[in-house]
């Protein structure tokens, strides 16, 4: 059973789930509503995915019944952030999503547009850019309106313990970065150390944002990115997700949860 799922003012929600398993099942109805939405709107799906805990919290998509139910041959799979290292290394984000989930699923190879893993981070990131700019001119994905950035149907994100999503770390400069898609980091303090990642800008403008997060690890993180602390903390990466236009939605296991201020949380 859910223990609360309530909408905030500025149009996040938040839903906090007693179990893991009713956690992922919610996610993938989620994952796969916005599909079919996005599928009947625009005729394809583009979607970007972290690494992390996530990857396995979104496996019940290649069960009964989206296995057959989603409309697989639409989707764009692209990643929000990706260590680099070669794609078969046990690091890489694209093999962990590969492994669990896009392997088992009847996803179009040349839809899955992961990094140049030939290269210094400088130059992945200026080439994944590229990509993306090429999918956003024949809108594969699709663009904002308010930002010129591309418009992600669906960005789902991790949270770290020290609040930070996506490669973006907390007090790095990368945070303040405005005008690339784009960019890398080599001094990541979750190694491995070089990352690619896109910046706030594209996140804010996606249609759809997830932050899923477990584990009581994270509930101190949760507290200061969903609660209002006040202006004398600085805000973390994770607080910093506020889509332009776009809806916001938290996915939380009752241990990600517990230091939340919410006084329904507990009903
Ligand atoms: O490459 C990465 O490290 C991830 O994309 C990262 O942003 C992740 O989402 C968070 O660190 C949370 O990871 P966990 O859910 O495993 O804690």
């Amino acid at each position: 059973m859910m223990a609360y799922s309530g909408a905030k003012e500025d149009g996040r929600e938040v839903k906090i789930y007693e179990y893991l398993d009713e956690l992922s099942t919610d996610l993938a109805e989620y994952i796969s509503e916005l599909s079919e939405a996005s599928v009947k709107e625009r005729g394809v799906f583009a979607i970007a995915l972290s690494g992390g805990s996530l990857i396995s919290l979104i496996r019940k998509l290649c069960e009964a019944p989206y296995s057959k139910t989603v409309d697989w041959s639409k989707w764009y799979i692209f990643w929000v952030d990706e260590r680099v290292v070669a794609k078969n290394h046990a690091d890489s984000n694209y093999k962990l999503a590969k492994d669990a989930f896009l392997s088992k699923v009847p996803i179009v190879p040349s839809h899955v547009h992961s990094i140049n893993d030939t290269v210094s981070a400088e130059k992945a990131a200026e080439d994944y850019e590229f990509v993306i700019r090429q999918l956003v001119r024949t809108r594969v994905i699709s663009v904002s309106d308010v930002s010129d950035c591309p418009k992600f149907d669906l960005i789902l994100l991790g949270m770290g313990p020290d609040g930070h999503i996506a490669s973006l770390f907390p007090d790095h400069s990368i945070l303040d970065e405005k005008d690339e898609w784009v960019t890398f980091v080599t001094d990541s303090p979750k190694p491995p150390p070089e990352r690619i990642t896109f910046t706030l800008p594209v996140i804010n403008s996606a249609s759809n944002v997830a932050v899923v997060v477990t584990g009581s690890s994270k509930a101190e993180a949760a507290h200061l990115a969903i609660d209002d602390v006040g202006p004398d903390v600085p805000p973390s990466p994770a607080k910093m997700v506020q889509p332009t236009k776009g809806k916001l939605i938290w996915y939380l296991d009752k241990a990600a949860a517990s230091k939340l201020d919410c006084t329904k949380c507990s009903e």
